[in-house]
């Protein structure tokens, strides 16, 4: 019997202390949850599309569209793992009126087929959500010769958004949500080498793109003015998703076994991370605001160049000749 106390006694400071550090973590977790969409709506009748909604965010913001009711249309690059999102969101909300389609942000052909089908299955549309993105991507170019973050990220969401406007306009009070990032903050728009073709780097690309997002929202925001179609943008925060799939070092052992457990803390989950996209969506109180950026289900300020009003224009006009628009 003493043998077993004197081993407890022994245990108990390395039991307390995994206790502690344990408890440290669960909290910092929970802190690091962020803010959450708790209004409970009823989203029956209204349409939505969501691009990259068969994982990450994307998944997450259709699954709770589709327990609101909503039919939901999902934008993804690939058939199949649009299906076997698409079943399993079915199976889980019983909602039948969620479906996936092709939609390839990296080809302008695509997109247009994405739009034109889309416009022959449904006559309105109330939300659109501009959620895919790549991250960390090594330097390739879009079908069209785009960089890839750039092609996909900015320029694949402004053509899609332009060829859904009419039906946005005719579904008005309709919105407009783009997924952008505190990327932004980073950012710059190199308008003498846009596609970084003197110089690329993974980071400087992305950043470049997400504040391409938030000019975006700001230049259409002024554009739809009195249409009753909104524009938000907004920052999802740090989430556990495939987004780093392409950093080398994240397919480590090392990232994977020690990084990964030790930074769990610091990280949203998918759900967690989708609430403020779902905020933008469906918040009633939002109705009439646009042009604006939230973070954690708030309004959040943007960085200074992201409301430099001149860029948004020059970017608007370039885009529209890069991603084809006749005018
Ligand atoms: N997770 C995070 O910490 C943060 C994420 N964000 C932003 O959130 C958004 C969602 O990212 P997240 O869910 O984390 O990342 P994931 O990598 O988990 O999901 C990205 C989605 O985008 C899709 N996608 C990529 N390329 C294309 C393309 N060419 N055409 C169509 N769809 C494409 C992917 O499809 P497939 O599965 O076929 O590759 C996938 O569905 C992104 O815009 C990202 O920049 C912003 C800040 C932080
Ligand atoms: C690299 C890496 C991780 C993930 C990092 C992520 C998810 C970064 C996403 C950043 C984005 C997208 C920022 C801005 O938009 C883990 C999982 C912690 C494991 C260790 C290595």
């Amino acid at each position: 019997m003493e043998i077993v106390i004197r081993f407890l006694q022994s245990i108990a400071p390395v039991f307390l202390a995994h206790g502690i550090v344990g408890i440290i973590a669960f909290c910092v977790r929970l802190y690091m949850q962020g803010g959450k969409f708790r209004k409970q709506t009823d989203e029956t009748g209204k349409v939505a599309i969501v691009t990259g909604g068969n994982t990450g965010l994307g998944k997450e913001t259709v699954m709770e569209l589709a327990r609101r009711g909503a039919t939901v249309y999902m934008a993804c690059r690939s058939k199949e793992k649009g299906e076997r999102a698409c079943r399993e969101i079915v199976k889980e909300t019983g909602n039948s009126n969620v479906f996936s389609r092709e939609c390839d942000l990296s080809s302008l052909d695509s997109i247009r087929k994405f739009a034109e089908n889309f416009k022959k299955e449904q006559r309105e549309l109330h939300i659109l959500i501009n959620n895919a993105g790549v991250f960390w991507e090594p330097h390739r170019l879009t079908k069209e010769g785009f960089e890839m973050h750039l092609g996909v990220n900015h320029i694949g969401h402004f053509l899609l958004t332009n060829l859904l406007l009419d039906v946005l306009e005719r579904s008005a009070p309709s919105r407009v949500v783009v997924v952008a990032s505190r990327a932004h903050e980073r950012g710059q728009i190199k308008v003498d080498d846009i596609n970084s073709s003197e110089f690329y780097d993974e980071g400087v690309a992305y950043c470049q793109s997400k504040l391409a997002n938030i000019l975006f929202t700001r230049e259409l925001a002024k554009r739809l003015e009195g249409t009753g179609v909104t524009v938000n943008a907004l920052n999802p925060g740090i989430a556990d998703t495939e987004i780093a799939r392409n950093m080398i070092f994240f397919q480590t052992k090392f990232a994977q076994t020690i990084l990964r457990p030790l930074l769990w803390a610091m990280m949203k989950t998918p759900k967690n991370g989708a609430q403020t996209t779902l905020y933008a969506a469906l918040d009633p109180d939002l109705e009439k605001v646009s042009g604006q950026y939230f973070s954690d289900c708030a309004l959040a300020p943007v960085a200074p160049a992201a409301l430099d009003d001149q860029m948004a224009q020059w970017l608007w006009v370039q885009s529209e000749k890069w991603a084809k628009i006749a005018l």
